[in-house]
């Protein structure tokens, strides 16, 4: 019997277009059909099929065939389609807000988006307790991209583990930028910050508007979920942050505006850099969950010879420092981009399939 698991695809931006590829590209290779996009929707349209085509979706989702974007009925096609699971793409708080009603109807969820899993701790709690029935949600991309960060974390506490710290640089931007910007390297060139901040964003690695980069948020939501999933209950309204937006760029309307503005600040992030360099240390943005409450996001200066001070391109470094790991577990790899997102949010789906059927094949 063949075992087909559909998906359901919300917001195929960037990263969802990307898993869309990966989708493709992985029934090219595999004779059996093992799984069928049954839907894909953006903010404005969506297309509702039992098969969607991979190959033409985007003249789909423009032309008369689509419909006007509608979550409700979205969600009742999938749950029309089981076993399937919603992969949400977009950055969207009520999408997110919405996952325990999806679970209720017996879907799965897969997602790098992160604002359910940092939001309040009773949507967090509802979807621990609704995630350990039937339905699935797994999100290891909110955390690392695709680096094995959250499936690490979740087998060290099953199995037993008492987590020490965690600490690390958990954001591609702020390391491809702090990285170029801030190196060890003594013959590399000097950059103005505002380049750097310009080259991550084209390169897919800034949250959309990269403020919520820089400001520190986007490390903060990733603390909090590791801190959750380490069972510490960690709430964004009372993590310290280190926000490094000028205060005068904090409530500039629009991402466009605040990158034009922006490199009349290079000559204070100069100055910030200048003055670790006298220490012979670098500048780099770090959060950590600590179970005995010292859980953080902030700017530190590294040594040259500390290992988060050699890091390179975008890439996250993660230190779990436990009972069994007294020497820290290290994970390092690139933390950003369509490619890596996309590839956890497809292995999180072959566990799902496992799960699910895929195994019985
Ligand atoms: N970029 C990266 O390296 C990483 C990204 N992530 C996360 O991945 C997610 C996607 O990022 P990215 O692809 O860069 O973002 P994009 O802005 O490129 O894409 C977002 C997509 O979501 C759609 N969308 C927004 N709101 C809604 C809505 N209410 N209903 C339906 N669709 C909606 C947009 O549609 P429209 O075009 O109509 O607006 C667009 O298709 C984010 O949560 C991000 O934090 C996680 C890890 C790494
Ligand atoms: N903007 C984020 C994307 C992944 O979560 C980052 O830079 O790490
Ligand atoms: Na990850």
């Amino acid at each position: 019997m063949t075992f087909t698991l559909n998906l359901a695809i919300i917001g195929p931006g960037l990263v969802g277009s990307e898993f869309i590829s990966q989708i493709a590209a992985y029934q090219a290779r595999n004779a059996a059909t093992r799984f069928s996009v049954v839907a894909i929707a953006n903010s404005r349209r969506q297309i509702l099929s039992s098969k969607v085509s991979l190959s033409n979706w985007k003249t789909d989702l423009e032309g008369s065939n689509a419909q006007s974007a509608d979550l409700s009925k979205l969600i009742d096609h999938a749950a029309a389609h089981s076993p399937c699971v919603v992969v949400d793409c977009t950055s969207n708080e009520t999408v997110a807000s919405s996952y325990p009603a999806w679970l209720d109807r017996g879907l799965h969820i897969v997602t790098p988006n992160k604002k359910a899993f940092s939001g309040s701790l009773s949507l967090w709690e509802d979807l621990q307790k609704k995630s350990a029935g039937k339905s699935k949600v797994f999100h290891e991309s909110t955390v690392g991209a695709g680096l094995p960060i959250l499936s690490t974390l979740k087998d060290l506490v099953d199995s037993g583990d008492e987590i020490v710290k965690i600490e690390g640089i958990f954001s591609g931007t702020l390391s491809y930028i702090f990285n170029n910007f801030s190196s060890t390297d003594p013959s590399a060139a000097p950059q103005r910050f505002s380049d750097t901040v310009t080259v991550a964003k084209n390169q897919g690695y800034t949250e959309p508007d990269p403020r919520d980069d820089l400001n520190g948020m986007d490390v903060a939501r990733k603390v909090v979920i590791l801190g959750r999933v380490a069972g510490i209950p960690l709430d964004l309204s009372t993590l310290p942050v280190e926000n490094i937006v000028p205060s005068e760029l904090r409530s500039i309307p629009t991402s466009e505006e605040f990158m034009a503005k922006l490199p009349e600040f290079d000559d204070h992030f100069t100055q910030l850099n200048e003055s670790a360099k006298k220490e012979g240390a670098v500048l780099r943005l770090v959060g950590v969950v600590d179970p005995k409450g010292g859980s953080s996001v902030k700017l530190v200066k590294y040594a040259g010879s500390h290992p988060f001070a050699s890091l390179k391109g975008s890439d996250n470094i993660i230190a779990f420092t436990t009972k069994r790991f007294p020497n820290p577990l290290i994970i390092q790899g690139a933390g950003a981009g369509a490619a890596v997102t996309a590839f956890g949010m497809f292995s999180d789906v072959l566990k799902i399939a496992s799960q699910v059927g895929y195994a019985s094949l």
